[in-house]
């Protein structure tokens, strides 16, 4: 993991944007620069990205970044235990909407083996994300309006392994009410070890739900507080309406 030794800005400051666009624009730029800055150091990178329906134009202005893309291995923050062919699947959104142009020569690692379930998958995957060079350059989360992250879930079967910041496995298991489909996670702990690691909101409800978040500690209540109880390095907190 890596260490940082600047202070840590609490509650994080909210870079506010007009609209999605915008911010997009900022945000892959922010990321790109963090791979680059891993590129130049270790000659390989790799990426967490949300799935949801937050990140399409984030992803696709992404795409075009000029990257020795390469060397780019990218994965998900997590997925819903569904096939590519699913409309819910977090890796056909990604196939979909970043691994293209520049971004299709990325090394992508997916989360999902086909398994009937995620218990009968998880070695499987565990083994394939060691592959990832590790820390992850850039993490981007997203935030549900129940206040996830990941698949962090309030209620979540396997949450408080899953947010134990002295955690060692990088994969955990998810089932609750609000996901839907089982999940598989990426951990807390090898989820903020990353060099960057950026927070993507849109709209007033997540912004309020974020700021309901920064004026408690429970992560039961609402998940994305385990980040924020948690992070060693700045969370770019990255908003528009
Ligand atoms: O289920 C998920 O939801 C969150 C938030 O998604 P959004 O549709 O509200 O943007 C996402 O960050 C996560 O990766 C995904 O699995």
């Amino acid at each position: 993991m890596s260490t940082h030794s600047s202070p840590i800005a609490f509650p994080p400051a909210i870079a506010a944007y007009a609209d999605g666009p915008a911010l997009a624009r900022a945000l892959a730029a922010h990321v790109a620069e963090a791979l680059r800055a891993r590129l130049a150091r270790d000659g390989a990178a790799s990426l967490a990205v949300s799935g949801g329906r937050t990140p399409v134009a984030f992803l696709e202005t992404l795409s075009g970044a000029p990257l020795d893309w390469g060397r780019i291995a990218v994965t998900l923050v997590d997925e819903r235990w569904v096939p590519e062919t699913s409309p819910r699947s977090n890796a056909a959104l990604v196939r979909r909407h970043l691994l293209r142009g520049p971004a299709a020569d990325a090394r992508f690692v997916p989360l999902f083996t086909g398994d009937a379930t995620p218990e009968e998958g998880l070695a499987a995957a565990t083994a394939t994300v060691a592959s990832l060079p590790s820390p992850f350059a850039a993490v981007v989360l997203g935030m549900g309006d129940d206040g996830h992250t990941a698949s962090f879930f309030p209620g979540a079967e396997g949450l408080a392994a899953a947010i134990d910041p002295a955690g060692t496995a990088p994969l955990a298991i998810a089932r609750a009410e609000g996901a839907g489909e089982p999940r598989i996670t990426f951990t807390l702990p090898s989820l903020i070890a990353a060099d960057r690691l950026f927070l993507h909101i849109e709209g007033r409800t997540k912004r309020s739900v974020l700021e309901r978040a920064c004026a408690g500690t429970d992560a039961a209540e609402l998940p994305i507080r385990a980040v924020l109880n948690a992070v060693r390095a700045p969370l770019d907190v990255m908003w528009c309406p």
